[in-house]
């Protein structure tokens, strides 16, 4: 065993190499992601912020081989850019404005590249570029910060967070590296050039998966936003705007399920008297209005908990859930009685309406209630309409005392 000194493991060619190594793969990958997946506006612009990163390793681990401009020069303006890049991403992917706010980017990493190139004119300290470097990518990376904290996507904060508090670090580092190289006794040399590039492949593997994660989150939010829509087209009938039967049907099933560990829910189930003559004599866009006004009169005398759905045709039908007997016929004669008095323009006398009413009881299938609220609606019709009946042939009643 011998200590080995940390500059051997830091050896700046070395970590160049490394890190250019990590940054075309990242870049490459983005691109094929890029290529092969949906992806938002802003996304090639981080795809050349990670080439913006390799092409500056590369050019500065070349600096011994080529002219100071095509390695040096062209190294820090491409690290200065890469913020800059991934700003006009950011823009472009959350929608915010890009115009002269983007110009104003660009006008900072001039400014930065600019005060980097003074730096190094006349006799100033050989540290003060790194100085002044480190002082260009905390501006920028700054702007990229306060740029993210205006994101108006609430589900994409968390990685943006990490992004930003990446180029935070990040950028805290290269200051720490340029205020020691000023200080430093060390004169020519830049004892922190190695961990600030480590720092950078850090930064370059965070900003890949964080950016790939965004794009993601963003398709897939999306998607589960389309997904609703279509659970509620599909459930929803168009006419009414109520469940249709489909959905009416699943919520049965599930208040059955409860129902069997809690109090008897009831059915009503509600057909319009001689609708086919409204829509023979009115047509079928009248015959349409009146079973939207009789839906919103039905739901006038339901409570929070009852649901009502459309059957089909002129046939509705309610859950009534923790509904007695009495009280489900209570709630089916006011029903009736509340569509008496519908008006509806130019219609004439208002319509009618036959209800049948079943509990369901234990052991009951859906089918089996839906069955013997269906015979009661049949009693009802018999007994000459425009009213509510329980299975039995007996009229309900809208006084609860009559009732019992
Ligand atoms: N306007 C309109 N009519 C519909 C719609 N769906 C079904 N209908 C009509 O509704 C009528 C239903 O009539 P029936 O169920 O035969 O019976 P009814 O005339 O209501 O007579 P009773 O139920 O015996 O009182 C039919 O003429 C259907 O064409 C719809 O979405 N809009």
């Amino acid at each position: 065993m011998y200590p080995v000194p940390l500059t051997d493991f830091l050896h700046p060619r070395s970590i160049l190499t490394l890190a250019a190594a990590v940054f075309f793969t990242s870049g490459f990958v983005m691109t094929l992601m890029g290529v092969r997946r949906r992806v938002y506006p802003g996304y090639w612009h981080w795809v050349a912020g990670e080439f913006a990163f390799a092409l500056s390793a590369l050019a500065i681990a070349c600096r011994d081989m080529y002219s100071v401009f095509w390695s040096i020069h062209l190294g820090n303006a491409l690290l200065l850019l890469q913020p800059v890049l991934i700003a006009a991403g950011l823009r472009r992917f959350l929608s915010q404005t890009i115009g002269r706010r983007e110009r104003v980017d660009y006008l900072l990493w001039a400014f930065a590249y600019g005060c980097w190139l003074l730096s190094m004119l006349g006799n100033a300290p050989a540290a003060m570029p790194i100085f002044i470097f480190s002082l260009g990518f905390l501006l920028l990376s700054a702007r990229l910060i306060q740029l993210g904290y205006r994101n108006q996507y609430e589900s994409l904060q968390g990685t943006l967070d990490l992004l930003l508090g990446s180029y935070a670090l990040c950028a805290l580092t290269q200051l720490a590296r340029g205020i020691y190289s000023l200080t430093s006794a060390q004169t020519g040399t830049d004892p922190l050039f190695g961990l600030s590039f480590i720092a950078f492949v850090l930064l370059a593997i965070i900003t890949l998966s964080t950016l790939l994660l965004m794009n993601y989150e963003r398709a897939e939010g999306e998607l589960r936003a389309i997904e609703s829509q279509l659970m509620e087209l599909a459930n929803t009938d168009v006419l009414t705007g109520i469940p249709n039967r489909r959905h009416f049907m699943f919520l049965a099933e599930r208040l059955q399920a409860i129902a069997a560990r809690g109090p008897r829910p009831a059915l009503l189930i509600i057909d319009v008297d001689h609708f086919k003559e409204i829509n023979d004599a009115r047509g079928h866009l009248t015959g349409d209005m009146v079973l939207r006004a009789i839906t919103g009169r039905i739901g006038e005398v339901l409570r929070g908990g009852d649901t009502l759905g459309r059957l089909g045709g002129d046939e509705f039908a309610v859950l009534l859930p923790g509904s007695d007997a009495r009280t489900a016929g209570h709630v089916a004669s006011r029903i009736v009685k509340h569509i008496r008095t519908l008006t509806i323009a130019d219609f004439g006398p208002a319509p009618t309406l036959s209800i049948g009413m079943a509990e369901f009881m234990p052991g009951d299938t859906v089918s089996d209630v839906m069955r013997r609220a269906d015979q009661a609606l049949y009693a009802a019709k018999r007994a000459g309409r425009n009213c509510a009946m329980t299975p039995d042939g007996v009229h309900c009643s809208d006084d609860l005392e009559e009732a019992a």
